[in-house]
């Protein structure tokens, strides 16, 4: 298949030059970006007054979440998780599942994302819904064995069973990855094990690591050390983890993780609403370490809205800094594109000749993205989800002018409303 992108405001390569061009298309990759290409394709696209961008990636979120958006709101992270999200976690189904994580995609189509690293249940039934949406999915069971032995084993043997369904899909766009869910959850005899199998099979890891201080009280009381200290000690640490938070990190914390070659997923929006803390922005970027954005899941951010998620990087990080400078929109806005790529080793976050084509088209003809000032400045700070026109992953054409064609939109809302009633019941 072939896609023609016309007249666009093209947001070029990794410096995020903006220029106006058409796009070529072929199978899964751009392969011409020039003024005025004169080529026929299956698919033309007029984009004048829109911005051709590189699709969003979300780096951290736990997908089938939406289904309980609102349902625990203003809670502090250890209260929200063992009093409200697990006791209803506990009643989930593959069923239900799959329910929220068809309702998760659907946003995301709708929004911009086009590649996300997940981390739940019943990750066999998300990969199927990945596989049909036509998203790009990195997705990891998440493990938690509470130091238990038997719990341990239980769980590597669910995971490499994940590992071996998503194989089987054999499909580039739906890929495993380890997840062990957080030091506070997971023994030292599970994370050590995780890491001679993500070395066995070449697949990454992600965890959350450093998100309360009451992890951080948690972990130093148990093991006199902070969890990346621990975490390094184990020989855990490597260039394919990607942690999720990194909010509460000392300078030695940081010197570690960027020695390392660990990748970072920022959740600004889920830190402030459990007012977890301030992820050191500066101090992580300054050190070299690699940040990509994330939303969190729907419980606790209250949206997979990736560009929602940049203005609330960009603010917090300056309001936090008494610093208008800290966290620029180029800044913000490679975050959410290519160095989320960069973590998850994709081809993709720029738009550039070779690259997979994952990108989205944005309406810029609405009132509040007039005058074309900015056009970085204009996504980070005025846009949203809703301004998402056209989501492309893979070559693939996902939505066109908001019409998403691999979803059925009202069958995802019904369905999911369907479930909670059961889930409340
Ligand atoms: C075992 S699957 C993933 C697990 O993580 C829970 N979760 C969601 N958000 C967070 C967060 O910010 N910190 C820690 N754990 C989180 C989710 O509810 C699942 O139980
Ligand atoms: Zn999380």
């Amino acid at each position: 298949m072939s896609i023609l992108i016309k007249n666009g405001y093209v947001i070029y390569g990794e410096n995020l030059d903006v220029m106006k061009a058409d796009i070529y298309i072929e199978d899964n990759k751009i392969t011409k970006i020039g003024k005025n290409l004169n080529i026929s394709a299956d698919y033309v696209i007029d984009a004048k007054g829109k911005v051709v961008s590189p699709g969003f990636i979300n780096l951290h979120t736990h997908s089938p979440m939406g289904l309980f958006r609102g349902l625990a709101d203003d809670l502090p992270l250890m209260d929200w998780l063992k009093h409200h999200i697990w006791p209803k976690e506990a009643k989930l189904t593959r069923e239900y599942t799959k329910a929220g994580a068809y309702l998760g995609a659907l946003e995301m189509i709708k929004t911009g994302t086009t590649a996300f690293l997940d981390m739940y249940f019943y990750m066999d039934a998300v990969a199927e819904v990945v596989l049909e949406s036509g998203l790009r999915g990195y997705l990891s069971y998440g493990m938690i064995d509470l130091g238990e032995p038997d719990k341990t084993e239980k769980e590597i043997k669910v995971a490499l069973e994940t590992m071996k369904f998503i194989e089987k899909l054999s499909s580039e766009r739906v890929q495993f990855v380890f997840g062990p869910h957080a030091p506070y959850t997971c023994s030292i005899a599970l994370l050590k094990k995780v890491r001679e199998l993500a070395n066995e099979h070449k697949k990454l890891i992600t965890i959350h690591v450093a998100e309360t201080m009451t992890e951080i009280g948690q972990i130093t009381s148990r093991y006199g050390k902070s969890p990346v200290v621990l975490l390094d000690d184990i020989g855990f640490l490597a260039d394919d983890v990607i942690i999720a938070h990194g909010v509460w990190l000392d300078s030695k914390d940081i010197h570690i993780l960027a020695r390392h070659r660990v990748s970072i997923a920022h959740n600004p929006a889920s830190n402030m609403k459990l007012a977890s803390g301030v992820m050191p922005i500066e101090r992580l970027l300054n050190a070299g370490v690699n940040v990509g954005l994330g939303t969190d899941g729907s419980a606790s951010n209250n949206n997979l809205d990736m560009l929602e998620e940049m203005k609330i990087a960009a603010l917090l990080h300056k309001v936090h800094n008494l610093d208008p400078t800290v966290a620029d929109a180029k800044t913000v806005f490679k975050m959410a594109t290519q160095n989320g790529a960069k973590a998850l080793r994709l081809d993709a976050g720029v738009i550039k000749k070779g690259a997979l084509a994952d990108l989205v088209i944005i309406d810029f003809n609405q009132p509040h993205l007039r005058p074309i000032n900015n056009v970085i400045s204009h996504l980070v700070y005025s846009a949203n989800g809703n301004d998402v026109e056209t989501t492309i992953v893979d070559g693939k054409i996902l939505m066109l002018d908001r019409e998403v064609f691999t979803l059925d939109e009202e069958k995802t809302l019904e369905k999911a409303e369907e479930v909670v009633e059961k889930l409340a019941g």
